[in-house]
């Protein structure tokens, strides 16, 4: 008998296609991260993000909306500062009036079954746009980090939050937050830790958006996220935050750290998430607009990528466009 076996009898037609798929996109395993500013009816496009708004919260409103309507659980949010708020130790990042517990409030109020997520880290607020305090030779000092981040953290969990997210790499912010939290008695506070976060040229574009590019000057991060070199390290980093009281982790890039995702998902077997950053969705608008791939099927191909490499959602700028298609088919 030839050949012995005939993979291509499955692939057939679409019903056996369809039938023995072993993995699938839907919009319940997809986070929108979205920028917002001070202000009203104010909307001002990230030019190396085309379709990415920073929008002012009256405006956000209607996109919580429209993630309700499309089945996506979760937004996320980052927060575009005012210059003059900015300082060295970032303390708006803890300002209970501050506009990210404003907008949390507000969203909670009004979608009470949307989840929403922050950010936990000092990169917006601080006039260096690190995401911590440094000390006189610049170095980005550790524990005296964690404390503000601390501070930050029960300031969105008392505005409402769901989810916290620490994207800030510093040593031991997860058990730090997860004590206070308990303290607190905001046991229902969920952490989806950045565990593996790197220390990528895929950021440019969101540092464009939320104005850390110009903070950040020619600086770089490389003293607290991790080498692209690495991958041993990235288990280590997840372990760690499991065991400080992480319910959900994180790879960040994503598409170019699959090999990350699968890894970590097979050693710990707990809900794991990666972020398709904007420099990947850069990548994939750019070429879209010059016709060179076909938009809705490499945000749908890219996304299902992140589920077969074992994750279990994905944070996306192409969250509502992806959720729209997913209806259509
Ligand atoms: N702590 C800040 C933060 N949170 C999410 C991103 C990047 C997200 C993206 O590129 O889409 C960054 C940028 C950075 O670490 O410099
Ligand atoms: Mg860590």
């Amino acid at each position: 008998m030839y050949p012995a076996g005939r993979p291509r009898r499955l692939r057939r037609d679409t019903f056996t296609r369809n039938l023995v798929r072993e993995h699938a996109l839907t919009a319940h395993d997809l986070i929108y991260p979205v920028f917002v500013q001070e202000g009203e009816k104010k909307r001002d496009a990230v030019a190396s993000m085309p379709g990415v708004e920073r929008l002012s919260l009256d405006l956000l409103l209607p996109v919580a909306q429209q993630c309700v309507e499309a089945g996506i659980p979760v937004m996320a949010l980052f927060p575009v500062i005012d210059a003059s708020l900015k300082t060295p130790e970032g303390d708006e990042a803890f300002n209970p009036d501050g506009l990210i517990p404003r907008v949390v409030a507000a969203l909670k109020s009004r979608f009470p079954e949307l989840g929403v997520m922050t950010d936990v880290a000092l990169d917006p607020y601080t006039s260096h746009g690190q995401d911590g305090l440094l000390d006189d030779t610049g170095y980005i000092l550790n524990d005296a980090t964690v404390e503000v981040l601390v501070k930050q953290a029960l300031t969105q969990s008392q505005a409402g939050v769901d989810i916290v997210a620490p994207s800030d790499m510093m040593d031991g912010r997860i058990g730090a937050i997860r004590t206070a939290l308990e303290a607190r008695g905001d046991i229902h506070t969920r952490i989806m830790a950045y565990s593996a976060k790197y220390a990528s040229a895929f950021y440019g574009p969101f540092r464009d958006a939320v104005g850390s590019a110009a903070t950040l000057g020619k600086s770089n991060k490389k003293v607290y996220q991790m080498d692209p070199g690495n991958s041993d390290e990235a288990l280590r980093e997840v372990g760690l935050d499991i065991a400080e009281g992480a319910d959900m982790v994180m790879v960040k890039p994503g598409m170019p750290y699959l090999d990350i995702v699968r890894r970590v998902k097979d050693e710990f077997h707990v809900p794991t998430f990666a972020y398709q950053v904007s420099g990947e969705y850069a990548m994939l608008k750019a070429a879209a607009q010059n016709g060179w791939l076909d938009h809705d099927a490499v945000v749908l191909e890219s996304l299902l990528a992140f589920k077969r490499a074992g994750a279990d959602g994905v944070l996306t700028y192409f969250a509502l466009d992806a959720a729209r298609l997913l209806q259509k088919q």
